[in-house]
């Protein structure tokens, strides 16, 4: 099968990006393994599907490298306005999302996180705050959903934390039924901090979007940041900030890389 795409990343979180707006595109699990594989496929964390919109200008579908599909994606929604070359409302399975073009990318209304565990999920009712759980030297996380679900942990440092083997066992843990995206971060300042991701369904990646605002988020919740603060990932710099409302603003860039075509 034929494929048209757009490689594009969000701070070297990479995408195959599918311009279905005006011609559908049929796009499942296997399709989405094949497109994301390293070495038989395009290559990308995450698989991205643009379609027309009804109630909003476009719709947004994601899969991750593994072939689960997500609701949501924050480096992914930077990369749509910039796609479509003007400020957009996109329509995704986490709710409808307003994205403006700004800078080299745009700044985007992720919407306010949720603490509830139901939410997240948890397998039983737990203090999100700091749940009582350990793995390893990674403790007592705060959990989060802000479209998908995430834990934080604030570690001393988060260079010398082994997050690629207590990442999978974290993500793989039952008390997470659908899994879980995992950040650790050390805050440097009020409106500065450091953090890596490891993220459900695609391993270790250079940014994660929706786990800045997670990150940021628990930040606030536990009263270690400022309402506007720079977060370092591994792939670059985003800066978070909170609206009046509790809304999460995420502002960054986003990369047009090039446009192909591939037999997947
Ligand atoms: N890279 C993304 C997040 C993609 C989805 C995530 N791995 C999940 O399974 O929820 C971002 O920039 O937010």
């Amino acid at each position: 099968m034929s494929l048209r795409f757009h490689k594009m990343h969000g701070l070297g979180n990479d995408f195959v990006v599918v311009d279905a707006r005006t011609d559908p595109v049929a796009i499942d699990a296997d399709r989405a393994r094949a497109i994301a594989d390293r070495h038989t496929g395009i290559g990308c964390d995450q698989i991205i599907l643009i379609g027309p919109g009804s109630d909003t200008d476009v719709s947004m579908r994601i899969w991750n490298a593994d072939g689960s599909e997500v609701a949501a994606c924050g480096n992914a929604t930077r990369c749509v306005p910039v796609l479509v070359g003007r400020d957009v409302s996109i329509r995704t399975a986490a709710g409808i999302l307003h994205a403006a073009l700004e800078g080299d990318g745009a700044t985007v209304d992720m919407g306010k996180p949720s603490f509830d565990w139901n939410a997240i999920p948890l397998a039983y009712a737990m203090d999100t705050r700091a749940l009582p759980l350990a793995w390893g030297e990674l403790a007592n996380p705060v959990a989060v959903n802000v479209g998908n679900p995430h834990v934080v942990f604030f570690v001393p440092d988060v260079h010398a934390v082994p997050l690629e083997t207590l990442g999978p066992d974290i993500e793989y843990d039952l008390v997470f039924p659908e899994r879980i995206n995992v950040n650790i971060a050390h805050v440097l300042a009020p409106d500065h901090l450091v953090m890596r991701t490891w993220e459900r369904g695609a391993g270790l990646t250079r940014a994660c979007g929706t786990g800045a605002c997670a990150t940021f988020a628990a930040g606030r919740l536990l009263d270690l940041l400022a309402p506007s603060a720079r977060l370092d990932l591994p792939g670059g710099s985003l800066r978070l900030a909170e609206s009046g409302d509790g809304h999460l603003l995420m502002s960054g860039p986003a990369t047009h890389v090039f446009t192909g075509e591939a037999s997947l």
